[in-house]
């Protein structure tokens, strides 16, 4: 939670967290958009999250589903498909979370994926089509669609995987980026999401590198507080004098349209 709302922070939304059943409607009227994480479930929570997101259906807003573990354990996947049925805007989760939603068995290890991206390719095209929302398949490569067409999103470093939350904080900025977006734009704002948080995590690593040149050697924790700084400076682009602007500004997004 704490990674989720700061990378939102740093791009320039503001993030409310709230699980509490009495009070999730009446956040979402002031809300532009839900993001729903199961990441860590109760019984409570799972409540909350349902009244959550029929409070969005019933006001038009937009909502993102982070399946985190699904076909982890019974209760978590079942608690997900329930959610899943209430049809979010955008479903984005690891390749492993994707296809246990699509009813593909495979193995599971819990939250992190056993599979590449690309394994669940059709597997997220067909849910995507049956249940008219956008599927976005994170990895090494990010695949975006809408049943019909397919974005693959190439930024990205792999020590991502080496951070918690990586996942859970690319989908609250989806929710961010959808919410901004005209409402038939959903599949794009998806990919950009996807490439923007890419791209920052590859200058955070760029910097990190750096350091390690100067005898800094520095890993994944590194990488959690540069992507932050990354994200803070490529939303904040005002102040041109501003040495991390040319960095920043030189990553190019990587959206290949199938
Ligand atoms: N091997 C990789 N190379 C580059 N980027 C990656 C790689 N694996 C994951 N990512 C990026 O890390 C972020 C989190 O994705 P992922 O690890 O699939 O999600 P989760 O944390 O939910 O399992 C995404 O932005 C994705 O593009
Ligand atoms: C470790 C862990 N356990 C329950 S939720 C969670 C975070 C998962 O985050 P991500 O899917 O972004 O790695
Ligand atoms: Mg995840």
């Amino acid at each position: 939670m704490d990674f989720m709302a700061n990378t939102l922070l740093a791009a320039g939304a503001s993030p409310a967290m709230a699980h509490c059943k009495e009070e999730v409607e009446d956040f979402m009227k002031i809300a532009s958009a839900l993001l729903v994480n199961v990441g860590t479930l109760s019984p409570d929570w799972t409540e909350g999250m349902r009244l959550a997101a029929e409070a969005a259906n019933a006001l038009g807003k937009p909502w993102v589903l982070d399946p985190v573990g699904a076909g982890a354990t019974p209760f978590r996947t079942k608690a997900i498909m329930s959610l899943v049925n209430l049809r979010p805007t955008v479903i984005r989760g690891n390749a492993s979370e994707i296809m246990a939603i699509a009813g593909a068995a495979g193995e599971t290890k819990g939250v992190d994926s056993t599979a590449e991206s690309t394994d669940a390719l059709e597997h997220a095209k067909r849910l995507a089509k049956d249940l008219g929302c956008i599927v976005a398949v994170s990895g090494k490569i990010d695949l975006v669609t809408d049943g019909d067409r397919v974005l693959k999103v190439h930024n990205g470093v792999s020590l991502l995987t080496s951070i918690t939350a990586a996942g859970c904080s690319v989908t609250a900025l989806i929710a961010a980026f959808v919410c901004c977006a005209p409402h038939d734009e959903a599949l794009q704002a998806t990919a950009y999401a996807l490439a923007v948080f890419g791209a920052a995590a590859e200058v955070a690593r760029g910097i990190i590198y750096e350091g390690k040149k100067l005898g800094l050697g520095q890993g994944p924790g590194s990488l959690r507080v540069k992507l932050l700084d990354a994200l803070h400076f490529m939303s904040d682009t005002k102040d041109t004098d501003d040495p991390w602007d040319e960095t920043v500004l030189s990553r190019n997004l990587y959206i290949e349209c199938e």
